[in-house]
C-alpha cells in the first residue's frame, strides 16, 4: 500500500518519541512491502518560535493532502507558565483537530500482565481490563466562546454542543461496541449541565437503532471512582471533549503508564495519530520517555487502513518488549533502557520476524541480540 504520512513531531519529547514510530513505520514497509512516504511539519511551540503561529499554513496544508498524520506532542512551560500569552502551542493542536473535522478521539485501554503486579491498583481489579474511551473532540468548553473582561477578574469559557455533534460521534461508538461486548457508558454531568442533558437526550434517541448494545450512563464524579475502584465494567465509554481528556489519563494508570496509551482521531476525511500524553518537558532531550504510546499509534494508523496483519506485528513486538522488560523507566524500575534502544529492539524483532519465535515466558531470539 502507498500512504502519504504527515509527521508532526512538535515539542518537548515529541520529536524523539515520534522519531522511534516513524522507524517502526519504516520497519512495516520495509517486512510487508508497503510504500510509507514521510514529510514533516511544524507544529506547537517549535512553530511559534520559527513561525510566530502555533499551525503554520504548510502544516496544515500537508496535513490535508496526507492520507494519515503521525503526531508527536505539543506543549512548553514558558507557554504554561505564561496565563496571558496570546498565542500558544495547544492552539495548533486545537486547531488542527477542528480544521480538519477530527470528531472522534478514540482511547484504547488495555493491560499487560507483566505491569499488572507492578500496578498501584489492585491487580484483580484491573487484570483482564479491555476498554475504549471515544472522547468528543472538536466541541464542548474547548471551542466555545472565551473572554475576560477588561479588570482580568472574571473570565468565561462557553460550552456548547448540537445535536449533530453528539450523533455523528454516538454512531461511532454504538458500532464500536457492536464488534465488542456490547455494552455502551456514556459519561455525563446530566444532573447539572445542559449540555449533558441534550448528550442523554439524544444518545438514549439513537440507542433505539442498536437494540443489540446494552447502554447505561453515569455521572462524570462517579466514572472517575468508578475507573479506578471497578474497571472491568468498562467496555465503549462515550463522552464529551473535557470529561473524555481527564478520564483518559486517570484511565491510564490501568494500563501501567501514561507512556502506553495511544488514539486516533478521526472524521469525515482525514486522521491523527498521537499518543494521549504530552509533551514532558522535564523529560525532553533525556533519552527517558516512552516511545510506545507513539508507536501503539503507529498500530492504530495501520489498523486504519485495514493493515491488521502489520498492526499486530507491532502490538505483539510491544508486548514482548514488556515481558521482557525492554523498556522505558516509567513500566521498568529495575533497570531501563532508552527511548531509543526500545525503538531499537522493536525494530529488530519486527524486522528479524522469521528469527524468532515466543513461547510461553521463552524468547527465541535466534540471531538477534537483544541490546
Ligand atoms: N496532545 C498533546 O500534545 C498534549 C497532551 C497533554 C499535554 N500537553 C502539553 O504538554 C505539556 C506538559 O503537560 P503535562 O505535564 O500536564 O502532561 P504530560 O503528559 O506531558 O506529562 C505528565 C506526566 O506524565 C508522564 N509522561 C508523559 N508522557 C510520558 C512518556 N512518553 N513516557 C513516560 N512518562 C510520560 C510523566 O510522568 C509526566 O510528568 C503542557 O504544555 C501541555 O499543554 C500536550
Ligand atoms: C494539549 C491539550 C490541548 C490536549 C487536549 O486537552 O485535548 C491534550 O491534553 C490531549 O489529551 O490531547
Ligand atoms: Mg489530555
Amino acid at each position: 500500500m502507498k500512504l502519504k504520512i504527515a509527521v508532526l513531531p512538535g515539542d518537548g519529547i515529541g520529536p524523539e518519541i515520534t522519531v522511534q514510530a516513524v522507524k517502526i513505520l519504516k520497519s512495516i514497509a520495509d517486512r510487508f512491502d508497503h510504500d510509507f512516504h514521510f514529510e514533516e511539519a511544524a507544529v506547537g511551540a517549535t512553530a511559534i518560535d520559527q513561525f510566530n503561529n502555533p499551525l503554520p499554513e504548510a502544516t496544515l496544508d500537508l496535513c490535508k493532502e496526507s492520507d494519515a498524520i503521525l503526531f508527536g506532542a505539543i506543549g512548553h512551560p514558558k507557554y504554561d507558565n505564561d496565563p496571558s500569552a496570546k498565542i500558544r502551542p495547544e492552539q495548533g493542536l486545537l486547531r488542527l483537530r477542528k480544521e480538519l473535522g477530527l470528531f472522534a478521539n478514540i482511547r484504547p485501554v488495555t493491560t499487560y500482565s507483566k505491569l499488572i503486579e507492578m500496578s498501584p491498583l489492585r491487580p484483580e481489579r484491573i487484570e483482564g481490563v479491555d476498554m475504549v474511551i471515544y472522547r468528543e473532540l472538536t466541541g464542548g468548553i474547548y471551542f466555545g466562546e472565551k473572554s475576560l473582561n477588561d479588570e482580568g477578574t472574571s473570565a468565561t469559557d462557553v460550552c456548547t454542543y448540537s445535536v449533530m455533534e453528539i450523533e455523528r460521534i454516538a454512531h461511532l461508538a454504538f458500532k464500536a461496541a457492536q464488534k465488542r461486548r456490547k455494552k455502551l457508558t456514556l459519561v455525563d454531568k446530566a444532573n447539572v449541565l445542559e449540555t449533558s442533558r441534550l448528550w442523554r437526550k439524544t444518545v438514549t434517541a439513537i440507542a433505539k437503532q442498536y437494540p443489540d448494545i446494552q447502554l447505561e450512563f453515569l455521572f462524570v464524579d462517579n466514572a472517575a471512582m468508578q475507573m479506578i475502584l471497578n474497571p472491568k465494567q468498562f467496555d465503549v465509554i462515550l463522552t464529551e471533549n473535557l470529561f473524555g481528556d481527564i478520564l483518559s489519563d486517570e484511565a491510564s494508570v490501568i494500563s501501567g503508564s501514561i507512556g502506553l496509551l495511544a488514539s486516533a482521531s478521526v472524521g469525515n476525511k482525514n486522521t491523527l495519530f498521537e499518543p494521549i500524553h504530552g509533551s514532558y518537558p522535564e523529560a525532553a532531550g533525556k533519552g527517558i520517555a516512552n516511545p510506545l504510546a507513539a508507536i501503539l499509534s503507529a498500530a492504530m494508523l495501520l489498523d486504519h487502513f485495514h493493515l491488521t496483519e502489520e498492526a499486530k506485528a507491532i502490538r505483539d513486538a510491544v508486548e514482548i518488549s514488556i515481558k521482557l522488560n525492554i523498556c522505558t523507566q516509567d513500566i521498568n524500575n529495575e533497570y531501563h533502557y532508552s527511548t531509543e534502544k526500545v525503538g531499537d529492539f522493536l525494530d529488530g524483532l519486527i524486522s528479524e520476524v522469521d528469527n524468532y519465535h515466543i513461547n510461553n515466558e521463552n524468547l527465541n531470539l535466534g540471531q538477534m541480540t537483544i541490546i
